[in-house]
C-alpha cells in the first residue's frame, strides 16, 4: 500500500444530494483562488477527466435503469483509479491542493449503506482501486436528507440524476452511514453545518479548512 512521498493534501467534500457541496466548493475556490493561484486543483468524482467522465455518465443516466447494484460500485471505483493515476496524484506529487467534490465515503455511504451491498466489502474493494490513497481532510456537509432532495426539486430539476430519484429510505441510508462514518473519524472527517444561509456554510467550511491546513491556508500559507 502507499504511493511515496506526497507534499500536497487532498480536501474532499461529502454529504447527501442537495447538501450544498458545490456551490460551497465553487466560493471557496473563490476566496482561495486569488491567494493560491495553480497551487490550487479542483476536481470531482465520478469525473475530473475524459474517461471517468465517460463512465459517470453511464452511472448517472437515468435510463441505465437495469444497473446492478455491484457494476454500479465497479464502475465508481474503477472512476476513481483512473481520476487518482490521472489528476489526484500528479497534483499531490507536486505540493498542490486538491479540493475533490466527493470521494471514497460516497461510495461506502451510497453502495456500501444505500445500496445494501456492506460498508467493509465497499471500503475493501475500493482499497484495490485508491492504494489507500485517503483524503488529509474530508468535510461532511451535514443536512437532512429529505431537505437536500427538496433543494434538488426546487433549484435543480433540470440536473436530475440516476441517483437523485432513488426512494427517500435510500437516502436516509446514505446519511445514517455518512454520520457513522464521521463518529468513526473524527481527526479526517469534520462537520459542517450545511443547514444554514450558504454564506455561513462557506465561512464555517473555510474556518475548519484554515484550523486543519495551516501550511496551505493559515498565516504559512498568506507567505506564499
Ligand atoms: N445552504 C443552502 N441553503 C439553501 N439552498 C442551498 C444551499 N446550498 C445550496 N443550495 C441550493 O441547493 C441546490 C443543490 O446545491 P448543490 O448542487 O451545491 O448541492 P450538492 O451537495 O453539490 O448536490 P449533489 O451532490 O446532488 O450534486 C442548488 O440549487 C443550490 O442553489
Ligand atoms: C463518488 C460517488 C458518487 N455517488 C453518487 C452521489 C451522487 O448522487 C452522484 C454524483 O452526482 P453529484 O451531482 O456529482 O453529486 O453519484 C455514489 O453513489 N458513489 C460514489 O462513489
Amino acid at each position: 500500500m502507499g504511493w511515496g512521498t506526497l507534499t500536497g493534501k487532498l480536501v474532499t467534500f461529502e454529504g447527501p444530494d442537495g447538501a450544498g457541496k458545490t456551490s460551497a466548493l465553487n466560493a471557496i475556490v473563490a476566496d482561495l483562488q486569488p491567494r493560491l493561484g495553480d497551487r490550487l486543483v479542483v476536481t470531482r468524482e465520478p469525473g475530473g477527466n475524459h474517461i471517468s467522465e465517460a463512465i459517470r455518465a453511464i452511472i448517472l443516466d437515468r435510463k441505465n435503469t437495469m444497473m446492478d447494484d455491484r457494476t454500479e460500485a465497479l464502475l465508481y471505483a474503477a472512476a476513481r483509479r483512473q481520476h487518482i493515476v490521472q489528476e489526484i496524484l500528479p497534483a499531490l506529487q507536486n505540493d498542490q491542493l486538491v479540493l475533490c467534490d466527493r470521494y471514497i465515503d460516497s461510495s461506502i455511504a451510497y453502495q456500501g449503506a444505500g445500496r445494501g451491498i456492506g460498508e467493509q466489502a465497499v471500503y475493501d474493494m475500493n482499497q484495490f482501486a485508491t492504494k489507500g490513497l485517503t483524503p488529509d481532510l474530508t468535510l461532511y456537509f451535514d443536512v437532512d436528507a429529505a431537505v437536500g432532495l427538496q433543494r434538488i426539486q426546487t433549484h435543480r430539476q433540470n440536473e436530475i440524476n440516476r441517483l437523485d430519484v432513488e426512494a427517500l429510505s435510500f437516502h436516509h441510508k446514505v446519511q445514517a452511514a455518512y454520520l457513522r462514518l464521521l463518529a468513526d473519524h473524527p481527526a479526517r472527517i469534520k462537520r459542517v453545518d450545511a443547514s444554514q444561509p450558504l454564506e455561513r456554510v462557506v465561512q464555517q467550511a473555510l474556518q475548519i479548512m484554515t484550523a486543519q491546513l495551516p501550511a496551505y491556508l493559515g498565516t504559512e500559507g498568506k507567505s506564499k
